[in-house]
């Protein structure tokens, strides 16, 4: 019986959220004294998971599959879990890993938690602490089925290096028709997609017009920052739709999340909270986003943010 992992690439590279869920994958694995499957779809370089733990890699090699189908993939997972002999499998619960771990759980029969931040707490029952209440409390969960599916909250256990040598076999499992199929996908280009960025940079309303953005864009660059914004400025169209994060809009569960002229209203906190260090620049002192930040600067984003500008860019030519 081995634990098995899901690790997602983007045009053959591994994301962080593969990385991240291979090097928990492997925690688990110790746990239950057992070896650690990674199942991964057109990765160039599927050796690079040695280095988080993988003992055996199926990569599946097939230009069909280069854009994601949640049922297709699903169907990849199911049959590496039955080649692999497992029990366990494990996926990120990024965006493509919220479609696809329901779809495994009901195939395989499985218990299903989403969201979890350590690894289980107890291996009988199977316990597992997850954010619950949009990352607002957490529920310490029993899966009492044999088997079992865990989606791994973005940035909650780490990437951690484990270096072994793993088996690397090409995977040619037979592929699931699908009713839906992508003909193309056009993404943004050059820019950071908030999903997967480390750093995001977001102005609010307090910013007054679509044309002083050009300061959290030149934030973001400096920074190597994906740009987000409020509902309200995405709803007057200062921002296009695709950058509105909160309860209703993109999830951000970033390394630095940093908000500018932005009040912290409870839905719009309820999408960000989950980024490890959250900054907050605002006029108002009683701005209820200084209580959730880790850090706040009291000002005018008009003076502060161009400031901050010239010092990181200052600090990135003396450091380069
Ligand atoms: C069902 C529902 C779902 C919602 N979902 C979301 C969601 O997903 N995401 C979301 O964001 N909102 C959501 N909202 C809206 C939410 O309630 C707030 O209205 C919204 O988040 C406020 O946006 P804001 O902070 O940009 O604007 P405001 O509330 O207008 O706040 C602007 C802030 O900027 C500050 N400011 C002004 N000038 C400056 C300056 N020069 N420098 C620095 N600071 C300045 C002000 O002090 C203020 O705190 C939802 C609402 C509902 C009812």
């Amino acid at each position: 019986m081995s634990v098995l992992v899901y690790a997602d690439s983007s045009e053959g590279k591994f994301k962080k959220t593969a990385l991240e869920v291979v090097s928990y994958g492997k925690a688990v694995a110790n746990q239950l004294d057992t070896e650690l499957t990674v199942v991964t779809v057109n990765a160039t370089q599927p050796e690079e998971l040695q280095n988080y733990g993988a003992n055996k890699i199926l990569n599946v090699n097939n230009s069909d599959l280069n854009v994601f189908n949640a049922k297709i993939y699903a169907g990849i997972i199911i049959e590496a879990a039955f080649t692999s002999n497992t029990n366990i499998i494990i996926v990120s619960s990024n965006t493509d890993g919220k479609y696809l771990a329901p779809l495994v759980a009901a195939r395989f029969n499985a218990g299903y938690v989403s969201n979890a931040v350590e690894v289980p707490s107890n291996t009988s029952p199977f316990t597992i602490k997850r954010k619950v209440f949009s990352n607002k409390a957490f529920s310490n969960t029993v899966i009492t089925a044999d088997s079992k599916v865990i989606g791994l909250a973005k940035n909650s256990f780490g990437i951690k290096e484990n270096p072994t040598t793993a088996e690397i076999e090409e995977f040619s499992p037979a592929l699931l028709t699908s009713s839906i199929k992508s003909e193309s996908v056009e993404k943004a280009s050059g820019k950071i997609a908030i999903a997967d960025a480390d750093i995001v940079v977001s102005g609010g309303r307090g910013l007054k017009a679509a044309e002083n953005f050009k300061m959290i864009e030149d934030l973001a660059e400096v920074l190597g920052a994906a740009t987000a914004c409020s509902k309200p400025v995405s709803d007057m169209g200062w921002r296009p739709h695709g950058e509105h994060v909160g309860q209703t809009g993109k999830p951000v569960a970033a390394n630095l999340y940093i908000a500018v002229a932005i009040s912290g209203a409870i839905q719009h906190l309820a999408g960000v909270n989950a980024s490890k260090t959250k900054v907050v620049i605002n006029t108002d002192p009683e701005a209820p986003f200084f209580k959730a930040a880790d850090y706040g600067i009291v000002g005018d984003a008009f003076e502060v943010v161009p400031q901050l500008i010239e010092k990181l860019k200052a600090f990135k030519a003396e450091n380069a």
